[in-house]
């Protein structure tokens, strides 16, 4: 079997010049396996959210192609930087709310929620309205959204900038246990470098614009990884090496 259709995800040079004559990107190669976490690190503008929604199917590319389980109609969960949440609705009726838009009844949607909130740990918070909670729970309930459609694969463009250093570690860590149980590929974007090798199997380092990947790192850390393990040395190498290859590719 080939890459192509092994792959959960593949980009196979991948362009996309926008109408205005804008190149975001350039002949993309990148294949995101089963099961696999990659995150893609690069200079402001070179096309990691272009990447994202070409990946998504949420628009087409001008050259190459994207194949992959969005391609071929599976569910997608989409995570972006800002919740979007719905103020008038509680915690629980913004978690429901795509499985309600999908037509799911009353009392599976009730029973998915209650898991996916529990699943996030904010099980007692159900009945809140969001600007009753703090930024790290309200990215919490955009997670239980995502997660009510069980995607088989997650995208997720810098969900976590927002947030406070402190917040943003504890989310790290929440991420990769939801994801030891429940298992997903995940295409993961960051301006964060410890971020991305603290959470993946493979940072993707690309290019300014037009961007194109340039190195590709292998980050083999057993899952979950703990929270100490930012302080290893083992970890700064990899960091730094990924660091060295962003700054060669900003240029
Ligand atoms: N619809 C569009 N029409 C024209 N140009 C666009 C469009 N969408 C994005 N671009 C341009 O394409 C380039 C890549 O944009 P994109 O948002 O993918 O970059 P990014 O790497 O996600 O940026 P950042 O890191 O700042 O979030 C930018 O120069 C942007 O201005």
């Amino acid at each position: 079997m080939s890459v192509a259709t092994e792959a959960a995800l593949h980009f196979e040079g991948v362009g996309k010049r926008f109408p205005n004559g804008t190149s975001a990107l350039e002949g993309v190669h990148l294949s995101v396996a089963a099961g696999e976490f990659v995150s893609v690190v690069g200079p402001s503008g070179c096309g990691k959210s272009t990447l994202l929604r070409l990946a998504a199917g949420l628009d087409a590319p001008t050259g190459g192609r994207v194949t992959g389980l969005a391609a071929s109609g599976e569910s997608v969960g989409f995570v972006f930087q800002d919740p979007t949440l719905l103020p008038w609705r509680s915690v629980q009726a913004n978690v429901e709310l795509p499985a309600e838009l999908a037509g799911v009844g009353r009392a599976e949607r009730r029973e998915r929620a209650r898991e996916v909130l529990a699943l996030v740990g904010l099980d007692g918070f159900a009945k809140q309205l969001p600007g009753q909670l703090s930024g790290g729970m309200r990215m919490r309930v955009s997670l239980a959204r995502a997660l009510m459609g069980r995607p088989s694969l997650f995208l997720f463009d810098e969900p976590f900038g927002a947030l406070d250093e402190i917040t943003r570690l504890r989310m790290q860590e929440e991420l990769q246990r939801v994801l030891a149980e429940r298992g997903f590929t995940a295409l993961f974007i960051t301006h964060s470098v410890t971020e991305a090798v603290f959470l993946s199997h493979r940072v993707v380092v690309m290019s300014a614009r037009p961007g194109r990947v340039t190195a590709a790192f292998d980050v083999p850390f057993d899952h979950p990884r703990p929270a100490e393990l930012r302080y290893e040395p083992a970890f700064a190498r990899i960091a730094g090496e990924v660091s060295a290859a962003l700054r060669g590719g900003a240029k």
